[in-house]
């Protein structure tokens, strides 16, 4: 799994990685710029013929030097833009800047006329992860000029004056996309900053997991790669019972749907056998919705313990009899999973967070994670309370959002990759609970449930919404879910 490295320790991995492999630090920008060039090619159906590349002093400008030269190469007309004397600049930024071809033509930014057409490619090697101060003075100028411009816009390695790892003082360059090398920058998974990422690919520069784990902070970024391993296998005598007996908790009059979403969801994802206990008045509709489901009562659901998982929330009001969720907590000794409702009962009655059993999994929404934290001021600090509240509370926050993240109580975190905006949709979340819930019930331990789920739900989405766009539903989801799985070639 890729470690996030934070950015003031770049450097040292860097020089510890070069040291190792026996080569250069120019070699590694080397590798930085084809991988990014090659990104281009895969990613832009497109490649613009001109295009317009802004280097500041130090590596990401070198690394903006190297990918003039090799674009040049290809056949595309380079302009490049530079801001300080070459003595100035950082050593393979003087290197790369001796190996410019004739063609590229150089201009200091304060010659240059900013004229740029729709189709025009500007590439931002201005600052990366060494910024170390708000942007100011010409640099400012020409970022502010660069965000008016026209073109298609591409941040090398992270936008120009966004930090690393926390939130932006000032300006940055809005991109349309930002190609990172090796693994996402933490500050470019914060939805303040979403306006100036863009859509984020991860340039592979070759440098190994393992290597990378040596300087990360216990946070990770989730990829179809590390799924396969994190899946249980079944063959053909397994039997229902092997793949898990759940019961889903919730609804309520007119909200028994984000039940029926779990139930369908749990069942997609492999479930063997999916109870769901609801109000008296609202079976009906959950039987003809889906009638592979079967209705537990109170009585039956005495003898908790039968249950593998348990998924307790979804449209269950906060009219519910309180006692009921209590004694529920009480008497269910193994994780389980709360979502929606239930997350708010237990901000109303902070008492009943006690009882939670150690190992369970909590798929908070930003508004509930505040109700049940206090307020935050920003995604860094909300990143802190999921890890403070983790612990103290020995449970699994999944926090849902744009790159959803996935907290321990030993503090590592983890943020996935799939998903985009259009599974922004009523109901969504409860699928997500579906889902969760399921593979908790079909044996695997907490955490690679919860990983599992967020992946596949995200993937699930992706795919539910390659012909539908916006018009993309929870139900859409759901049927996608077999796909995710045949997509990463898990039986
Ligand atoms: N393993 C990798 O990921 C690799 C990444 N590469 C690229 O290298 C950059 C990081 O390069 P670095 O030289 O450390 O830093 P920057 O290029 O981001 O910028 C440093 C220079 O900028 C000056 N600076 C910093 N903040 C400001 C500011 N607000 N205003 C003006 N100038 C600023 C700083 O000067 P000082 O005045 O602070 O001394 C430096 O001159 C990484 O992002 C990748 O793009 C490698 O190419 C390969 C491996
Ligand atoms: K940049």
């Amino acid at each position: 799994m890729l470690s996030i490295i934070p950015g003031n320790k770049i450097s040292s991995l860097d020089s510890t990685y070069i040291k190792e492999e026996g080569i250069s630090s120019w070699d590694l920008m080397e590798r930085a710029a084809s991988a990014f060039c090659n990104l281009l090619f895969e990613k832009l159906l497109m490649v613009p013929d001109d295009v317009f590349i802004f280097s500041g002093p130090g590596n990401n400008g070198g690394d903006g030097l190297a990918i003039a030269r090799l674009l040049s190469l290809r056949g595309k007309k380079v302009s490049l833009i530079v801001f300080e004397q070459n003595q100035n600049c950082s050593k393979d930024y003087q290197i790369n800047f001796e190996k410019l071809p004739s063609q590229v033509q150089v201009f200091r930014w304060d010659e240059f006329g900013f004229a740029f057409n729709d189709h025009d490619l500007i590439i931002d090697g201005i600052f990366g992860v060494g910024i170390n101060r708000p942007v100011e003075g010409k640099y400012r100028e020409v970022i502010e000029k660069l965000n008016e411009a026209k073109g298609i816009k591409i941040a090398i390695d992270i936008p120009s004056g966004i930090p690393s790892d926390s939130l932006l003082i000032g300006i940055a360059f809005k991109a349309d996309y930002t190609f990172t090398f090796q693994f996402p920058k933490l500050a470019l998974l914060f939805p303040e900053h979403a306006e100036y990422s863009g859509v984020i690919e991860v340039a592979d520069i070759g440098i190994p997991d393992h290597f990378l784990e040596q300087f990360g902070e216990n946070r990770y970024f989730l990829t179809g790669d590390d799924l396969k391993s994190l899946h249980l296998t079944f063959n053909r005598f397994s039997h229902k019972g092997d793949y898990g007996k759940v019961l889903l908790i919730g609804g309520s009059k007119g909200k028994v749907g984000a039940v029926l979403l779990a139930s369908k969801a749990a069942l997609r994802t492999g479930s063997g056998l999916v109870f769901a206990l609801v109000p008296e008045d609202e079976r009906l509709i959950l039987q003809i919705g889906a009638p592979e489901v079967i209705l537990a009562n109170q009585d039956e659901i005495k003898g908790l313990q039968i249950f593998d998982a348990l998924g307790v929330g979804p449209g269950w009001g906060q009219e519910i009899d309180i006692s009921f969720y209590e004694s529920l907590l009480k008497r269910y000794h193994k994780p389980l999973v709360i979502d929606a409702d239930g997350l708010n009962l237990l901000s109303a009655h902070p008492r009943l967070i006690e009882l939670v059993p150690n190992g369970s999994i909590l798929t908070p929404h930003i508004k509930e994670f505040e109700r049940m934290t206090g307020k935050v001021d920003h995604h860094l600090d909300r990143l802190q309370k999921a890890r403070d509240f983790s612990e103290k509370h020995n449970v699994y926050l999944v926090l849902k959002g744009q790159f959803t993240s996935i907290t321990c109580p030993d503090g590592r975190q983890f943020f996935n990759s799939s998903g985009n905006q259009y599974m922004a949709t009523a109901g969504s979340g409860d699928v997500l609970t579906g889902m969760v819930t399921s593979f908790l019930g079909q044996g695997y331990p907490p955490l690679n449930a919860a990983l599992c789920a967020v992946y596949h739900h995200g993937l699930a989405g992706e795919l539910a919404s390659e012909t539908r766009l916006r018009g993309t539903i929870a139900g859409d989801i759901i049927e996608s879910i077999p796909a995710s799985f045949l997509k990463l070639g898990i039986a």
